[in-house]
């Protein structure tokens, strides 16, 4: 809890815990200033498009059965070579948020928001932001002119062509400006892209240490999909990978913790917080808290959540939140874990992953958890013909 004079309580994880549950039921005292959601109405629809539409069908038409390219094809060539994967999976993800969320290719060159934001040092320069106004205006306009010329009768059925309809249609009440929809746009982008990047590249850094989990992993991918492309029925049998994935958000989880600001004076447990303090909510402290995990805390143990989130956590809803909690918690959980489950499924089946001599562990928080020197991993073919 931080707030004039900046001084830091501190108290334990279990409190904060408690604090945090109690937290989420009172959203209107603690408001969210990193991502304010400058057009609130649009998030029903975004829960529920993000949470259907986009979880399967976007990621899997869209983007890795119609494009092997992405993966498949293209780490071919670096078969046996040292890859760094964090930029790897950068460009994966990137495109994968790029054509689901607003209908345009990163790797074709619309690279709309094409900042490092932890190298930009938030918050961004002047020229920055306008670059990313100008992108975003510029594909606005593309699909203004083809509603305007009759081409098209609406403005697309993705995440912007939402946004760009609730800009037009928007009544007094609840007036938008363009800057308000780039607004929107910036968050589902970095929300949507450097999480991913982040838990993929933890998760394979895991799998190529624990080559255990790696062949558990490998042979149910090959039981439930053999070498065939990954389907929405399959999905749903993958207990292992679901289990380490779990694991890699528990030990790494890509968003370190929340941040809320007291808006209106409100009991939290022991304490009454006072207008304008700060409350961080540390997600990575609760992870790694032997008190909820045991002595264990820090190994890689996916086998806890062999039975599930609720059993693993003892039903402590708090224990494990790398999606938040409550009603701001994250609306693209499912499209995440979809594609982190596919993305994961495609590399067992084609590689064996081991990691480079050159590899230095060091997590470090750069507004997601990121490895400072990079994740240098080796991949060998396992020369199925995929
Ligand atoms: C492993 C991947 C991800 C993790 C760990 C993650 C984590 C989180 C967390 C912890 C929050 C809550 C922040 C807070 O309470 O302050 C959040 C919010 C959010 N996430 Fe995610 N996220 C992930 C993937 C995604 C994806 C793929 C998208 C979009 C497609 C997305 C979109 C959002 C949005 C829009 C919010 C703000 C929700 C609101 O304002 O109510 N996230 N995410």
């Amino acid at each position: 809890i931080r707030g004039p004079p900046y001084e830091f309580i501190h108290g334990n994880n279990k409190e904060a815990a408690q604090m945090l549950m109690e937290a989420s039921t009172k959203p209107m005292a603690l408001t969210h200033d990193i991502f304010p959601r400058v057009m609130p109405h649009v998030y029903s629809w975004i829960n529920k498009y993000v949470k259907t539409y986009l979880s399967w069908n976007g990621i899997r038409a869209q983007l890795l059965i119609t494009d092997p390219e992405l993966v498949k094809e293209k780490w071919k060539s670096k078969e046996g070579k040292e890859m760094e994967v964090f930029q790897e999976f950068r460009l994966l993800t990137s495109e994968v948020i790029s054509r689901t969320a607003f209908g345009s290719s990163y790797l074709e060159g619309e690279k709309i928001f094409d900042i490092n934001i932890y190298k930009a040092k938030i918050p961004i320069s002047d020229k920055i932001a306008k670059m990313i106004h100008d992108s975003v205006m510029k594909i606005v306009k593309k699909r203004d002119d083809k509603v305007v010329t009759g081409e098209a009768d609406n403005f697309g059925r993705d995440f912007l062509g939402l946004l760009v309809n609730v800009y037009h249609e928007a009544d007094e009440k609840n007036s938008h400006s363009i800057q308000d929809l780039v607004d929107e746009c910036k968050t589902f982008y970095f929300s949507g892209q450097e999480t991913v990047n982040s838990l993929l590249a933890w998760a394979t850094v895991l799998l190529a240490i624990h080559s255990d989990w790696q062949d558990k992993a490998r042979a149910e991918v090959i039981e439930v999909f053999d070498t065939q492309n990954s389907d929405s029925e399959g999905m749903a049998k993958l207990n292992t990978i679901t289990m380490i994935i779990n694991e890699t958000l528990r030990l790494y989880p890509p968003v370190n913790g929340v941040i809320r600001k007291v808006g209106k004076e409100v009991r939290l447990g022991k304490l009454v917080l006072p207008t304008h303090l700060e409350v961080d909510m540390r997600i990575i402290a609760l992870h790694h808290d032997p008190d909820l995990w045991g002595d264990d805390v820090n190994l890689f143990k996916p086998e806890r959540f062999a039975e599930g989130i609720a059993k693993a956590t003892k039903y402590n809803a708090a224990a494990f939140m790398p999606f938040g909690l409550g009603p701001r918690s994250c609306v693209g959980m499912s499209f995440a874990i979809t594609e982190a489950k596919i993305a994961l499924s495609m590399i067992l089946q084609c590689y064996t992953v081991i990691v480079s001599p050159t590899y230095v562990h060091a997590p470090a928080q750069r507004l997601t958890l990121k490895p400072q020197h990079g994740i240098q991993l080796l991949f060998h073919s396992l020369n199925y013909d995929i």
